[in-house]
């Protein structure tokens, strides 16, 4: 008999809704993610996601449904829930008149966590803290505060760490250190939920992406796969001769010419390959010069998805 071992779930919602003022705002979402996951919500602005983290962070009362992490009910486990939990609110909240080092230091001991300096000095070290260990909060600069944020998030080493929008308005050598930063955690075992409006790094980051609309969970599906499935390919045909309407029978691939004609542009549906039409064209006496294709990512899933532009 072959044993299988599943990857136990980190997170696990069920029909989860929300109302503020009796306008639903969460409406009955359900997803879970399995330990060792790097997950990304994404969704426009409005769609749910904040709440969504706020009600698993449990900063904002559950409407209804459940939300258990690591098999323990946010609600009645709370106390356990809360120790492997570390959630960097889109907010940016710091505490004013305490150093960076004072504060990492009273946080651990908020999660009843002892001390730990060395796991202290290497958060510090990467989140390019140290110069500023001993400046009171007030005075740093906004890029920094979101830094702190994240350290403070790890400080007593949740096993899974929420990131609502931790890049925004962040610099974007700062946006790839901590990404870095935050795929390493990850190596090392914490399991990840993030939302950002960059859905490049989504692409790049997130194994899978779930995409909220309207309080609805609206996609669910492996990163990879998703794009696999909607993406267009377009392809560019390089031309001998230049043409000065596109090939007739051409319609299902929305052709158009640029570049006085010697360029050809066709939108590949997903899933299929070039070659078919490549044939085509060349059987009817086309000469082609050369071949490029462009495969479409996340940002374009997720305005056909949403109908709405990305960040
Ligand atoms: N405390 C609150 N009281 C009333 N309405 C709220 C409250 N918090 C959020 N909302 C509303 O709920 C809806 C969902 O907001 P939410 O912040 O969850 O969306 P989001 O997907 O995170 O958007 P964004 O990307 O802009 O952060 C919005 O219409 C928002 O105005």
């Amino acid at each position: 008999m072959r044993l299988y071992i599943r990857a136990m779930d980190a997170l696990v919602i069920k029909k989860l809704c929300k109302s503020f003022d009796d306008v639903p705002v969460v409406k009955g979402v359900d997803f879970a993610i399995k330990e060792g996951e790097i997950f990304g919500l994404l969704g426009p602005n409005g769609a749910g996601k904040s709440t969504t983290i706020n009600m698993i962070a449990g900063v904002v009362r559950l409407g209804s449904g459940s939300i258990t992490a690591f098999g323990y009910d946010n609600q009645k486990d709370y106390r356990y829930t809360r120790r492997m939990l570390g959630v960097v609110h889109q907010e940016i909240v710091i505490d004013n008149f305490f150093t960076v080092n004072q504060a990492l230091r009273m946080h651990a001991g908020y999660y009843g966590v002892k001390d730990d300096p060395a796991w202290r000095h290497l958060l510090v070290d990467r989140l390019g803290l140290k110069p500023h260990l001993n400046k009171v909060m007030l005075k740093l600069s906004g890029g920094l505060k979101r830094r702190f944020m994240i350290a403070k998030a790890l400080i007593h080493r949740p096993r899974l760490l929420i990131l609502d929008e931790p890049t925004a308005g962040v610099d974007v050598e700062l946006r790839h250190g901590l990404w870095a930063f935050v795929r390493e955690i990850n190596q090392q075992g914490t399991t990840i939920l993030l939302t950002t409006h960059y859905l490049e790094e989504a692409e790049q980051m997130c194994d899978r992406v779930g995409i909220m609309n309207h309080g609805e969970l609206i996609a669910l599906e492996n990163t990879q796969a998703l794009i696999r499935r909607l993406a267009n390919r377009q392809l560019s045909l390089w031309l001998d001769n230049p043409l000065l309407v596109p090939p007739a029978g051409l319609e299902q691939y929305s052709p158009k010419l640029k570049e006085e004609g010697m360029l050809l542009l066709l939108h590949l549906p997903s899933g299929e390959g070039a070659g078919p039409v490549l044939r085509k064209l060349t059987e009817s006496g086309m000469r082609i010069r050369d071949v490029e294709t462009e495969q479409s990512g996340l940002e374009e899933i997720f305005i056909h998805l949403t109908g709405l532009e990305g960040g």
